[in-house]
């Protein structure tokens, strides 16, 4: 995939900008490339390795899914992709950039720019609106208060909310508090969208709503999704499903 195409794929909707491709490499393929990942949780005197010498590449444009029991390192793996957590050894390639020769301050900045992530809390401000939950993720990018309004009705819009706007996540319910935060995930328009968990608290109705919104952000959208699930109902729709077991990719 070229520059130019990734540009394209950042144009989509109504809130059509150009991408900040600044990082990308013209000859990349994949999104997300990680090599000899390693982590190492020190507490006290103890060590536990959570991970063992992980490899995943994942193609622009795809679903993966990180599948595997309780405690296998899924949320620390995730963790690791996204740039919150440093890994023990290892590289980590996101669009081109590796993310682990950055300073803070510029993966900070590198994540505001190219990476939306979705919780399974949610993790919506109870005193802000649905559309100031937006809003101020558009805020922190930098995008100014009326141009910001606007942009943060257009992503309620995407994901069928606009006559939710005005009310608060306890007016909600948990599907709707989700599309919301998938909205907000969205905000200045990342590459990639990283989720953990994003249907354990749904029910069956609304976790197919997201999952339809998830599959729609990969092939309508052309973004790279990266999901760690329990949930099989996600498998439908992924490209592909890596599962860990004791920090280890297990080979099928
Ligand atoms: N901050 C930490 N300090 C020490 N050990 C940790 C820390 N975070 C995670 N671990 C350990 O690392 C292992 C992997 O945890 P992780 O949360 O990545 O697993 P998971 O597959 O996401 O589990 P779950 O499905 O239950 O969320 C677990 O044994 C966990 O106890």
């Amino acid at each position: 995939m070229t520059a130019t195409s990734i540009e394209l794929l950042h144009t989509t909707g109504s809130q059509a900008r150009t991408a900040r491709s600044t990082y990308l490499d013209r000859a990349e393929t994949k999104a997300i490339a990680a090599h000899g990942i390693e982590m190492v949780y020190q507490t006290g005197a103890e060590q536990y390795q959570a991970l063992k010498q992980v490899d995943l590449d994942v193609k622009f444009g795809d679903i993966q899914l990180l599948m595997g029991p309780s405690g296998s390192g899924k949320t620390t793996l995730l963790s690791i992709l996204a740039g919150i957590l440093t890994p023990t050894a290892g590289s980590v390639r996101l669009l081109g950039q590796e993310i682990t020769a950055l300073s803070s301050s510029k993966l900070a900045q590198f994540r505001l720019e190219n990476i939306g992530f979705i919780f399974q809390g949610f993790n919506l401000f109870p005193a802000l609106t649905a559309l100031e939950n937006v809003e101020v993720a558009l805020k922190l990018k930098g995008i100014r208060r009326a141009a910001a309004r606007q942009q943060a009705l257009d992503l309620l819009d995407q994901v069928g909310l606009k006559d939710k706007a005005k009310r608060y996540p306890q007016d909600l319910s948990g599907g709707q508090k989700q599309r919301v935060a998938i909205a907000r995930a969205l905000a200045g328009n990342p590459h990639l969208i990283m989720a953990d968990e994003p249907t354990a608290a749904l029910d069956s109705q609304n976790g197919h709503a997201v999952i339809e919104l998830l599959r729609n952000l990969a092939k309508e959208k052309g973004r790279t999704v990266l999901i760690v699930t329990h949930d099989p109902r996600i498998i439908d729709v992924a490209d592909h499903v890596t599962y860990l077991e004791d920090g280890l990719i297990r080979k099928s």
